[in-house]
């Protein structure tokens, strides 16, 4: 099951989580030489992304992904690639090597070869995971509703990315798939506020996908969350 690392602020959380990926990262270089870091969009890691930013660990040796991509233009206002760009790839991190997943392609699953190959120089397991959750309990691009759900969380499946219609929210996806993220050597969760850690709360009893990563035991998550 997973572990709860509780803070009293959002500005507390997004320090520490910044502070703890710096010290993973580059205890994973002075291991492998390399290190690998998927992270996630939306709003939530906008201030963590600020503060890892400005953490002096060499990123020349670290490769930054996403874990999931909304289908639009990389300098669109809802990409998670602009959103990484603009404020984790600055500072200090502006020297990482960066992945994004969208491609030229019209449709997802004309690019799902394309992303998949750009991704084959990444260090693996991938050494941090940062997830974050909807408030329908989605994560990553597994949203409830998608009719290929099942797909993206088979645990045995082989695929590293896969596509996402999420029916309940704009643009098509491209996501990470479940056994990749379970591979990874750490998988954090990233959310605030009560609400959603209500939604977090019911998610077994009410099959959300982020079940899917917090109820399994084989590589337990850890839960950062702050009100
Ligand atoms: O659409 C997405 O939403 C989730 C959650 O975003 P938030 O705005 O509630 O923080 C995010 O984890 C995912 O990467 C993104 O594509």
């Amino acid at each position: 099951m997973s572990r709860w690392c509780e803070f009293d602020s959002r500005e507390a959380l997004d320090k520490a989580l910044a502070e703890h990926l710096a010290q993973r990262l580059a205890q994973e270089i002075r291991a492998q030489g390399a290190a690998s870091l998927a992270v996630s969009g939306g709003s939530t890691p906008k201030g963590m992304f600020a503060q890892l930013a400005a953490q002096d660990i060499p990123w020349e040796q670290v490769w930054v992904t996403l874990v999931d991509e909304r289908w639009v233009a990389p300098d669109d206002a809802d990409s998670n690639e602009r959103l990484v760009r603009e404020n984790l790839l600055v500072a200090h991190a502006a020297r990482a090597r960066f992945v994004g997943l969208k491609t030229t392609h019209a449709q997802v699953s004309d690019g799902l070869a394309e992303a998949t190959a750009r991704l084959a120089p990444l260090p693996r397991p991938i050494t941090c995971v940062v997830l974050g959750m909807g408030g329908d309990g989605h994560t990553a691009s597994w949203f409830p509703q998608a009719g290929n759900l099942a797909q993206l969380l088979d645990p045995a499946g082989k695929d590293v990315l896969g596509r996402c219609d999420p029916v309940t929210a704009p643009h098509e996806r491209i996501t990470l798939t479940l056994p990749v993220v379970l591979q990874s050597r750490e998988i954090i969760v990233h959310i605030t506020g009560a609400d959603k850690r209500a939604v977090l709360d019911e998610a077994v009893d009410k099959r959300y996908p982020i079940a899917a990563v917090t109820a399994q035991t084989a590589n337990p998550a850890t839960i950062w969350w702050a009100p």
